[in-house]
C-alpha cells in the first residue's frame, strides 16, 4: 500500500538534500527508493536525502545516545544513489534549519545543539550568519593515492583525508585549469579506495593568504553523488590538505569556494586533538508530500 511523506527540500551552498521527519524509525526506505526520490528526473530531486529520526529509535542512534545523552536527533543521511554516508557537513547545517522549521527543536542563535550522526555525535551552533558545526577531529588517512579525471592525460598525487567520511585531496595548478576537469564520472584512483572516496580538485589561492586567512577554490566528485555544488566534509577535507602541503606557516582560518558559494572551516585546538568548525548557511527551499 502507497504511503505519503511530508518532505521538505533545502540546500547549504548549492548542496541540495530532501528531508522527511521520521521520529519513531517506522519509514526506512530502501535504497531503491532514496535513489528515486534523489532522481532529478523522476523524483524530488537531490545530492541526497536525510531522514531525521530520534536516536532512540534505531540501532545507529544507540552510539550516539552513549556518547552524548543530549543527542536527541539522528541524522540518518543516504547519497542520491540510495548509499548511506558516515557525515554530511552541509547537511547538518540544512538538518539542523530543517528541525527548527518542523518545531522538532528550539534553537535560538547562540545556542548549540548535538545531533547524532554515523561519525559520532557533531555540535551545531547557530549563529546569525547559518551555522557553525564542530566536525570533530580530522586526520590524515595515510594513502596518498594516484587521481585521474576522465580527461586529465597525467595522474596526479591526490592526499587521503578522512573527516568521518573518506575524502582525497588533489591540487590543480590554476582556475583555467580547475574550470576545465570533467567530472562527469568519477575520477580513478590507483591504489582504488575500498570504501570510496569523495575527491576534491583544489586551487590554493594567490596568494594563499590574505588578512590571516587561507584561501582555496574547489570543485569536489562525491561518492554516490557525483559532481555536487559543494560539499561541507570536502571543504574541511581541501583546507586541511591545503594546510598540511603549507607547513608551519599555515593559517587555521580558511575561505573555500565553491561553485555554489563559500564556506568558512577553522582549526580548533582541543584536550583530544585538533577539531575543526565548518560554516555555511543553510536554507529550505519548498515543501511537498512524496507518496513511496
Ligand atoms: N555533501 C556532503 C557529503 C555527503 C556524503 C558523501 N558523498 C560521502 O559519500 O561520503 C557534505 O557536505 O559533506
Amino acid at each position: 500500500m502507497a504511503t505519503s511523506i511530508r518532505f521538505t527540500k533545502g540546500h547549504g551552498t548549492g548542496n541540495d538534500f530532501v528531508l522527511y521527519a521520521d521520529p519513531h524509525g517506522e519509514h526506512g526506505l530502501a535504497p531503491e527508493q532514496l535513489a528515486a526520490i534523489a532522481d532529478r528526473h523522476v523524483g524530488v530531486g537531490g545530492d541526497g536525502v536525510i531522514r531525521a529520526v530520534r536516536s532512540s529509535s534505531l540501532p545507529d542512534g544507540a552510539a550516539a545516545l552513549a556518547e552524548d545523552p543530549r543527542a536527541e536527533w539522528f541524522m540518518d543521511y543516504v547519497n542520491s544513489d540510495g548509499s548511506v554516508s558516515e557525515m554530511c557537513g552541509n547537511g547538518v547545517r540544512v538538518f539542523t534549519e530543517y528541525l527548527i522549521a518542523a518545531g522538532l527543536v528550539e534553537l535560538p542563535v547562540g545556542a548549540s545543539l548535538p545531533i547524532g550522526t554515523r561519525a559520532g555525535v557533531k555540535t551545531v551552533l547557530r549563529t546569525p550568519e547559518g551555522y557553525a558545526v564542530d566536525m570533530g577531529l580530522w586526520r590524515l588517512s595515510g594513502g596518498e593515492p594516484l587521481v585521474r579525471a576522465r580527461d586529465l592525460a597525467v595522474a596526479r598525487p591526490g592526499l587521503g583525508i578522512s573527516v568521518g567520511n573518506p575524502h582525497v585531496v588533489v591540487a590543480v595548478a590554476s582556475d583555467e585549469e580547475l574550470d576545465a576537469i570533467d567530472l562527469g564520472a568519477a575520477p580513478l584512483l590507483e591504489p582504488a579506495a575500498p570504501q570510496g572516496a569523495n575527491v576534491e580538485f583544489v586551487v590554493p589561492g594567490d596568494p594563499l593568504v590574505v588578512d590571516g586567512v587561507g584561501r582555496i577554490r574547489m570543485r569536489v566528485h562525491e561518492r554516490g553523488s557525483g559532481e555536487t555544488l559543494s560539499c561541507g566534509t570536502g571543504a574541511v577535507a581541501a583546507a586541511m590538505a591545503v594546510r598540511h602541503w603549507a607547513g608551519a606557516a599555515a593559517p587555521e582560518e580558511w575561505r573555500v569556494e565553491v561553485p555554489g558559494g563559500v564556506l568558512g572551516v577553522r582549526v580548533v585546538a582541543e584536550e583530544d586533538g585538533e577539531h575543526v568548525v565548518l560554516s555555511g548557511p543553510a536554507v529550505l527551499v519548498f515543501e511537498g508530500e512524496l507518496v513511496v
